[in-house]
């Protein structure tokens, strides 16, 4: 290519950026303004909702679906949902409390939901974060629920127990994991591993195939692993990207999780309910009594409506010995009829029932 060729393009590019410039801004004056009528509408004394949910959803939808490369779907709605994030900003920037500390696959979780325009708040244990949303001190919480590799998050559908929280949002993401060291330390004088439980049981065989003698220890979060080897020589930690990068720690290996499709999916729970989309997910808690076919009276109302169930967990009740309550997340809004209908059939069964939220399936 001729350093002409070369010249001509860039003022293009130039040219083009300008028009985006224009652009973006145009769209953020637009954001703006709908924050104005939003608040003119508002009775006296209510506080204004400025972030949706659906129609964020929405958006992502659209652009996916308009899409025509050279960038792929999820590329382009990735820059979409970091200027949504830039517009809501303006309105007011959204105050997320995650499980902490920074750089745990909880906040990437986080940013890739909400954007990078929000304020966020490392919490030290799942728990916290329902307490930080319950308490009002931020808007929306993100918490673990599910790994594709180690099954459930208990400590998560346990709070559910515990609080009422609704849940707004889900987001899955791949969960790569690397064994990382500190700048002086040699792979022959690793000692002991640091990780979360659920990343060295996600890691477990490559762990049992290249460190089988190594002492493993669980530590509150990945990000605390990284954070604990930048000091010792003798350690190494599992963790991720943003942890890897956040400690400044060196790469012995990448990508040890034992099933390459390891992936978490993530809830944004909040206290605001969300309208439906059109593609939507519920989630539900019930207690059925504890008798021969219970949990066949629950499922039965789910198939003979044809409603997708996408999970089903249990976990004791904690209100009896050998009593127990199950999650159950299925494809729908409690709003649409024919799931007002089947949620209806079940409480007459279940000692009780509890809609968690519906929310928009994750669209990034
Ligand atoms: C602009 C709005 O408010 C917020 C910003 C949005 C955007 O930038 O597209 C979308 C939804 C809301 O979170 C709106 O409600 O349309």
């Amino acid at each position: 290519m001729s350093e002409q060729e070369l010249k001509a393009l860039r003022v293009r590019i130039d040219s083009l950026d300008e028009k985006i410039l224009e652009l973006i801004s145009d769209r953020a004056r637009c954001a703006q303004e709908v924050a104005r009528v939003k608040m003119a509408a508002l009775p006296a004394g209510e506080e204004p909702i400025f972030y949706r949910p659906e129609r964020e959803a929405q958006v992502l939808k659209r652009v996916m679906d308009r899409n025509q490369g050279p960038l792929g779907n999820e590329e382009m709605a990735r820059l979409f949902r970091e200027i949504m994030s830039s517009c809501l900003a303006l309105e007011q920037p959204l105050k997320v409390a995650y499980l902490g500390p920074e750089g745990t696959f909880t906040q990437a979780a986080a940013m890739k939901h909400f954007g990078h325009a929000v304020i966020s708040k490392p919490m030290a244990a799942i728990d916290e974060v329902f307490r930080e949303v319950a308490a009002g001190a931020v808007n929306f919480g993100v918490v673990p629920v599910e790994n594709s590799t180690e099954g459930a998050v208990n400590h998560t559908l346990d709070s559910f127990l515990e609080h009422d929280m609704v849940i707004c949002g889900e987001v899955e993401l791949r969960i790569h994991h690397h064994l990382l060291v500190g700048e002086n330390t040699k792979t022959d004088s690793i000692s002991r591993i640091y990780s979360h439980a659920q990343s060295l049981a996600q890691c477990r065989k490559w762990l049992d195939a290249h460190y089988p003698n190594v002492e493993r220890v669980a530590v509150a979060s990945n990000a605390e692993a990284a954070k604990r080897v930048k000091g010792e020589w003798n350690s190494a930690a599992i963790a991720g990207d943003m942890a890897a990068g956040l400690y400044g720690l060196t790469r012995l290996a990448e990508k040890i999780e034992d099933r390459p499709d390891n992936s978490t999916r993530f809830l944004m729970i909040g206290s605001q309910e969300v309208p439906p989309t059109g593609d939507d997910k519920t989630s539900i808690i019930v207690s059925m009594s504890n008798k021969p076919g219970a949990l066949h009276e629950l499922l039965v109302p789910f198939h003979e409506n044809g409603i997708d169930l996408t999970r089903i967990e249990t976990r004791p009740s904690r209100s009896g010995k050998w009593t127990y309550v199950f999650f159950i997340d299925f494809i729908g809004h409690h709003r649409d009829p024919l799931i007002k209908a089947v949620l209806e059939q079940i409480s007459q069964e279940a000692v009780a029932l509890k809609v968690l939220g519906s929310y928009p399936k994750a669209v990034l």
